[in-house]
């Protein structure tokens, strides 16, 4: 595709739907005449929303190799990325847009047209793509994915679509604000309501509109300089605002970056680099080297973090994860590179269930429970998630992640600390499984978190001591942390 077959903007359309124009999108083709091939852009969203749906693929993994199979790259890989993930992240504002176009539920829909209609609403909606342009690419998408006849299905619904702004549309199909404000900001933020119902507990009525509308914007990515193996300054960026290993990229992809190439620095959100250092800067009487433990460790993020700071103090971590496949990911991320040994700090990989840990009781100064959970404070970094989970999941959750902390605490020499963590604010998941495990313990305390990250303005958790970050107010995942204390025996 030429860059002079680039849609024009649509002058005719642009004070009607008030839309921002500029940047067209690759390119475009009529809704009439001989076939013409799917764009190769729109093709690869079109492919990762149906890996998506069909082999519940993560769309952020399975994008770089749907861009590189179609020899996408710079703008045009840009456009898929955008057009994938804004659309899965979208789509329950979009679905309820395109139910008032269409006179059947759109469960009768065929599931590959129902994806071209939301790729073509979002470059109608929220992309700066001509209605033109985004029209004539969807119905050549149907006609070479499905066929003639959801083509003209796609115009007609699409035509409609094309009438209103993403604004005027939300006021039209999303229930009243006044009457319903957890059904309109379904549909307006497009989260699904048990989580508007969710997060809104969590963080209040006042602030539930500001975390939902951040859920909505793709985070900056976050480096962690990994202490004593690189620094910030190999990292360039911007360094972050409360850990002192964090650097914001500014431009171009982490893996150009030497010292992320060679694993002494990695992506990580500034909330999980908090998380490794409120368990490392725990303070404990001195009873000679501490041996640590990552009860929850896959991929390993934290526990690469974790070695190299208790490398720093002469302690070693051991990092245990259930699903084989993924200790062996944290054996990857613990590896030197240049040696093939474990890096210093990383004592060994364990895969086991941290239910009933393969360890003997108090043995570990310090552990981490990371523990696996709903995700619903990172909806900004997976934008198909929040349409996965249910709220029949938390159940299951919920009692994992209590056996998980009880098990934990009983690792923990007398005087030794546990740090709980989850990257969800809901409160079933934090404050519900602390407290539940609190009672049922004599020798357990929850400790403020001091140091750095008890710093963090703003960041107070639903337990007194507890911390919670937010994605609108502190640019992080909404991590949430509790430091327990075991009692000297
Ligand atoms: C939130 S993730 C941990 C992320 C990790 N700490 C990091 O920073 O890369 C939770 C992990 O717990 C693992 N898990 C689930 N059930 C477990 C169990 N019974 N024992 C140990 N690990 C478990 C999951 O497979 C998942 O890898």
């Amino acid at each position: 595709m030429s860059p002079s077959d680039r849609a024009q903007p649509n002058r005719a359309q642009s004070g009607r739907r008030n839309r921002g124009r500029g940047p067209q999108g690759p390119g475009r083709s009529g809704t009439r005449g001989a076939t013409k091939p799917a764009d190769p852009a729109r093709l690869a969203a079109f492919e990762v929303l149906k890996a998506v749906r069909v082999d519940e693929a993560y769309a952020n993994l399975v994008l770089p190799h749907v861009l590189g199979r179609l020899g996408l790259e710079g703008r045009d890989a840009a456009f898929a990325t955008e057009l994938a993930s804004g659309t899965l992240r979208q789509q329950g504002t979009y679905d309820a847009i395109l139910a008032a176009c269409i006179d059947r539920p759109l469960a009768k829909v065929e599931a590959k047209v129902l994806d071209v209609l939301r790729l073509g609403a979002h470059q109608i909606l929220s992309m700066r793509v001509p209605d033109h342009a985004a029209i004539s690419t969807s119905v050549d998408l149907a006609r070479s994915k499905v066929g003639q006849g959801p083509a003209g299905f796609v115009n007609a619904v699409l035509r409609k679509v094309s009438r209103s702004s993403l604004e005027e549309w939300v006021i039209a199909v999303a229930p009243a604000r006044e009457k319903d404000h957890d059904g309109w900001a379904a549909v307006a933020f497009s989260h699904p309501r048990w989580v508007v119902e969710r997060l809104a507990e969590a963080v209040g009525r006042d602030q539930v509109d500001a975390l939902l509308a951040a859920d909505n914007v793709p985070p900056a990515v976050t480096l962690v300089a990994r202490p004593g193996r690189s620094s910030l300054e190999e990292l360039g960026g911007a360094p972050t605002a409360h850990s002192p290993y964090g650097a914001t990229l500014e431009s171009g992809s982490p893996a150009g970056i030497p010292a992320v190439a060679e694993g002494r620095a990695g992506v990580q959100d500034e909330g999980s680099q908090l998380v490794a250092l409120a368990l490392a800067e725990a303070g404990l009487e001195s009873r000679g080297p501490e041996v640590w433990l990552d009860a929850c460790a896959g991929p390993g993020g934290k526990s690469a973090l974790l070695a190299a700071l208790a490398s720093q103090r002469g302690a070693s971590l051991v990092a245990n994860e259930r699903q084989p496949h993924r200790a062996g990911l944290v054996r990857q991320n613990l590896l030197a590179r240049e040696s093939d040994a474990l890096v210093p700090g990383a004592a060994g990989v364990v895969a086991g269930d941290g239910t009933r840990a393969p360890f003997r009781a108090g043995v570990f100064d310090r552990v981490l429970v990371d523990a696996p959970c709903t995700g619903l404070g990172a909806l900004r970094r997976r934008p198909e998630s929040r349409w996965r989970r249910t709220a029949r999941d938390l159940d299951v959750l919920i009692d994992l992640q209590r056996s998980l902390l009880e098990r934990a605490i009983d690792l923990t020499r007398p005087g030794g600390a546990v740090l709980y963590a989850t990257c969800s604010p809901v409160l079933a998941e934090t404050q519900g499984v602390v407290e539940h495990v609190l009672s049922a313990r004599s020798d357990l305390r929850v400790e403020p978190i001091a140091a750095t990250v008890g710093q963090v303005p703003n960041s107070a958790g639903p337990i007194a001591g507890t911390v919670q970050l937010w994605p609108h107010r502190h640019g992080t995942d909404a991590m949430f942390l509790a430091l327990l204390r075991r009692d000297e025996a």
